[in-house]
């Protein structure tokens, strides 16, 4: 497979090199530039399949240069780097028709992460999910059957199991799979800004569209477009939605012009959408558009056979380049059996990237599994969040809002829609922020 190449916008020169380091390990290659000016250059010179930048520079800053390259139409994806706490360029930088941000600092898994959602990673070939539990091989064998159809797919399971990855899967064995595979997370995009990102729009559409952009499904033309979390889209999108899908078409905001659409459509959620639709939350009508075929994974506990060889996997995908592969000792793979995984296997990563920083020689052993610590006694009324000892402002943020949050839910006997109220927050924020927590490991008061 050849590797994608990226073009790495920073002016500072040591953190240009670091992400081109990142990205090289990761197994792309990278083009270099000092600016928007010199990245416009290149990008007329090359064609790279992807573009970070970052927002701050002197001279062509990373704005400018998302929008000269959205009002040229070039669909590529741009991911924008902000500083910590910067919100606004970042709500700015979605609006332009950024793809996605990322906060700094952040780590470099972070970066490959949210690359590895629009290119695929050279690295693994086709990237098969880990399955050794009867119940996986069932739910696998019955994906790949799924994916040879353009049928619309639902994924449902906890936070953190494996929606994304059973998603880019069904892409993978599908006849789309040369073609685009595009996801978005309706959770993540604030709310105002969902429509926009999903079905692009024309310059002068809403105050700030200075350039045309092309939305997520446009983007997806031929191949796939994952829709992350989809019971979190309000009612009034959810029917745009829909009428998008029986159509077949979209228009960008701002344009008469419809563009037909070749697009799979898969979705995912962690609600019991049945629950949802019951509850008036979600359209019972695109629940059946997208239910076309319902698939669904289990809580990891409930799938104990995958637990090791999972997190065999994970030890080899974050050792890759790092020299040997440690291997787990009898006890370790006792304990990790043993636990009940309220993260599920976004839980089960975290365990391992910290056993692989504090094994030492070629063995895991039952010491360096950190599991116990993160957990919180159910239904406690006053708890502490116990996290890693981080010094960044931005971590310490991070604990307190927690605290707060697991706070405000003892206080009112798990009711999450007293606590949004309580804390000022949307139920839709609240939602996200506990998922969060969850694949954290964090264990919430019921
Ligand atoms: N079966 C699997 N095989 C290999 N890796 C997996 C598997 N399941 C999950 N993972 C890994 O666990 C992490 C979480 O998976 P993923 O993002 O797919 O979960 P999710 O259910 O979509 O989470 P969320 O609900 O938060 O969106 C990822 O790093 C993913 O690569």
């Amino acid at each position: 497979m050849s590797k994608p190449t990226i073009l790495v916008v920073e002016d500072d020169l040591g953190l240009r090199e670091a992400l081109v380091d990142t990205l090289l390990l990761g197994g792309y290659r990278c083009l270099e530039a000092s600016d928007g000016a010199e990245a416009l250059i290149q990008l007329g010179q090359h064609k790279p399949a992807m573009v970070i930048s970052d927002i701050q520079m002197a001279g062509m800053d990373g704005l400018a240069l998302l929008k000269a390259i959205r009002t040229k139409d070039l669909n590529i994806p741009v991911l924008l780097m902000t500083a910590y706490g910067t919100i606004d360029a970042a709500v700015e930088a979605m609006r332009c028709g950024a793809n996605d941000y990322l906060a700094k600092p952040f780590a470099p898994e972070v970066l490959l992460h949210q690359v590895e959602r629009y290119l695929l990673a050279p690295a693994a070939e086709v990237p098969q999910p880990v399955v050794a539990d009867p119940a996986s091989l069932r739910l696998l064998a019955l994906a790949e059957r799924v994916a040879q159809s353009d049928a619309s797919v639902m994924i449902t399971g906890p936070s953190g199991s494996g929606k994304e990855v059973l998603a880019r899967y069904l892409h993978q064995c599908s006849g789309r799979a040369e073609a685009p595979f595009v996801a978005i997370n309706c959770a993540a995009i604030p709310e105002n800004m969902l429509e926009a990102t999903l079905f692009g729009y024309e310059k002068g559409a809403f105050t700030g569209a200075v350039s045309a952009c092309a939305g997520k499904f446009e983007q997806a033309q031929g191949g796939t477009i994952l829709l992350d979390e989809i019971t979190e889209m309000d009612l009034g999108l959810q029917s745009k939605l829909l009428r998008v899908l029986q159509e077949r078409e979209v228009e960008r905001l701002g344009s008469r012009k419809t563009l037909r659409l070749d697009v799979r459509v898969l979705a995912t959620s962690n609600r019991d959408l049945k629950e949802a639709v019951a509850q008036g939350g979600f359209r019972e009508d695109l629940f059946y558009r997208l239910n076309v075929f319902p698939l669904n994974w289990l809580p990891l506990n409930q799938r104990p056979g995958d637990i090791v060889p999972l997190a065999e996997h994970l030890i080899a995908r974050h050792q890759r380049g790092r020299g040997a592969v440690p291997q787990l000792s009898a006890a370790a793979r006792d304990k990790l059996e043993g636990h009940g995984w309220p993260g599920n296997v976004r839980e089960l990563e975290n365990v391992v990237q910290r056993a692989l920083i504090l094994c030492v020689g070629d063995t895991i052993g039952a010491d360096d599994l950190f599991i116990d610590t993160l957990e919180l006694p159910m239904a406690a009324p006053s708890v502490t969040v116990e996290e890693p000892r981080s010094d960044s402002l931005g971590d310490e943020l991070k604990i307190q809002e927690h605290q707060i949050i697991v706070d405000a839910l003892s206080q009112n006997g798990g009711s999450r829609k007293a606590v949004a109220e309580q804390l000022g927050i949307s139920p839709r924020t609240l939602r996200y922020k506990l998922a969060k927590m969850r694949e954290m490991g964090i264990e919430l008061p019921a």
